[in-house]
């Protein structure tokens, strides 16, 4: 079963958590118990049946056969290649390359899938409402929910993106999605948290909630505050421990470390729970660009949001407002939902402070990092004069953090990186970081893709092919407070 962060429900059904998305009235479903899943048990399977097999104890009103034919995405042709996620070995740590998916990024690892987990708890919470999926992307989740829900019966998808603050690539992906059912808004003048801020704003609005059910529709997310979004995540840490295990790099029994470029900390949470449920992981690393709100609290136990947002190269991990960080923290403090309310209620005014406790459990969890702009690209030439690997900047990010992890603790043990966009998706910064070791001269993104393909010799993600000659279906402006009102226009009026 399921509760709220917030201690305001309890006793959710799975269904009835993936359904409604985030809590009615604030906070967000965890699970109420974890099961216990022994890798040993997983050896030999196919990612799909791992999935079944990390995925079923959270899914009780699920049946097996319903998991069952779910988990078929891994398989039937939409991830490039045999594997969903490959351990690609480089120097001696391990890259998890969880953006072998249509959009290119980690995202479709969860995003394949949700579609599949909603239309299941549909039909068992007795809802027959259409469902409107409202969706706040940085840059790769708008693309892949996009990807996910185009054309499935009784779902409408809309996905708010910062105009300006997403690469040339993640937009046109976005803007050149096919599918009636789905529609893209650029928010002028706004980041990331304006649109997420706006979005929890309209899941929290019972007159909207109300107007909506009168036009036999309901709300629904699709982003990671969706426990249908969280769980499929967790996936691929087993994933990645059974591969590293079979590849010789650990002993059985052995830990490993796992590095997380971190956004809305839903890939680290979704560590977090793999850990909780008995991979054996040391160490979880927390990874920022310079929006580093996250480095900063893990140091003083100060969430201060209230501070200057920066656009990056790293434009999916623009964010100050970490949605996830809730159920961390709700887990640090020794499940307490009266002091997640209360830190919540002050989180409203930009800032709030953990107790020392909390602060040391979440010390004791996660190591935490960060890298700015510089370091950034200088990591990508770096990691391409080592290894000849080409890291996305936010895998580069990682990779940083994941450096000076390693020179202040000299820790030995095998760690993962969590590779979560394909280089390609912002080739002209990668390339600009290579710059050395190319002559290519690009004079725009789409040069540069193919820039990036001739310096490496790896192909262009078949979904970033040809995208600059598809067609386009402009997206829709709209400030960051008009939000609300587009959205009654779109559906309600
Ligand atoms: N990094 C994200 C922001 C939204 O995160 P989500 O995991 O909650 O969907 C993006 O690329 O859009």
């Amino acid at each position: 079963m399921y509760e709220s962060t917030r201690g305001n429900l309890y006793g959710q059904t799975a269904s009835q958590a993936i359904t409604l998305g985030m809590v009615p009235g604030g906070g967000l479903f965890v699970p109420s118990t974890f099961p216990n899943l022994n890798w040993q048990d997983l050896q030999g399977l196919t990612y799909g049946e791992v999935a079944k097999r990390v995925m079923m104890p959270y899914l009780s009103d699920f049946s097996e056969e319903a998991v069952a034919e779910i988990v078929k995405v891994y398989s039937d042709g939409r991830f490039d290649g045999e594997d969903p996620a490959p351990l690609v070995p480089v120097g001696n740590f391990g890259v998890l390359e969880l953006w072998h998916g249509p959009t290119a990024a980690f995202k479709d690892m969860a995003l394949q899938v949700l579609p599949d987990l909603l239309k299941n708890s549909l039909k068992h919470f007795n809802r027959e409402e259409d469902v409107l999926i409202l969706v706040a992307t940085s840059g790769d989740t708008g693309k892949a929910a996009l990807e996910g829900f185009k054309d499935r019966e009784g779902m409408h998808i809309v996905v708010f993106y910062p105009a300006g603050g997403v690469s040339p690539v993640q937009e046109r992906q976005m803007t050149t999605t096919e599918g009636l059912n789905t529609h893209v808004v650029g928010v002028v003048g706004g980041n990331f948290d304006q649109c997420q801020t706006a979005v929890k704003g309209i899941f929290a609005s019972d007159t909207l909630k109300t107007q909506l059910q009168e036009k036999k529709l309901i709300f629904s997310s699709a982003n990671s505050i969706n426990w249908g979004r969280l769980l499929p995540q967790i996936v691929y840490y087993y994933w990645a421990y059974l591969q590293a295990v079979k590849q010789g790099t650990i002993t059985p029994e052995g830990k490993i470390n796992v590095v997380v470029p971190t956004g809305n900390f839903g890939n680290l949470q979704a560590a977090f729970y793999a850990k909780r449920m008995g991979l054996p992981i040391n160490r979880i690393i927390c990874a920022s660009n310079s929006n580093n709100v996250l480095a900063d609290f893990f140091k003083t136990g100060v969430y201060q949001s209230q501070r200057p947002f920066f656009q990056t190269i790293s434009p999916s991990m623009d964010i100050l407002v970490s949605s996830n960080f809730e159920r961390f923290l709700y887990e640090m403090s020794g499940r307490d939902s009266e002091k997640i309310q209360s830190w919540y209620n002050a989180s409203n005014q930009g800032e709030f402070s953990v107790d020392s406790a909390t602060l040391k459990e979440c010390q004791a969890t996660v190591y935490a990092g960060w890298a700015n702009e510089e370091e950034t690209l200088q990591t990508i030439a770096s990691s391409y004069e080592d290894y000849r690997y080409v890291f996305d900047p936010h895998t580069a990010v990682a990779m940083k953090v994941y450096e000076d992890y390693l020179s202040a603790t000299k820790d030995q043990t095998f760690t993962v990186i969590a590779s979560t966009a394909s280089p390609f998706k912002f080739s002209s910064n990668v390339i600009r970081a290579l710059a050395k070791y190319s002559n290519s001269n690009c004079s725009d993104e789409w040069e540069a893709l193919a820039g990036l393909s001739q310096l490496t010799g790896w192909k262009i993600p078949l979904g970033l092919q040809g995208l600059d000659k598809k067609p386009e279906k402009k997206a829709t402006p709209c400030s960051p407070e008009g939000i609300k009102e587009l959205i009654k226009k779109m559906f309600i009026e």
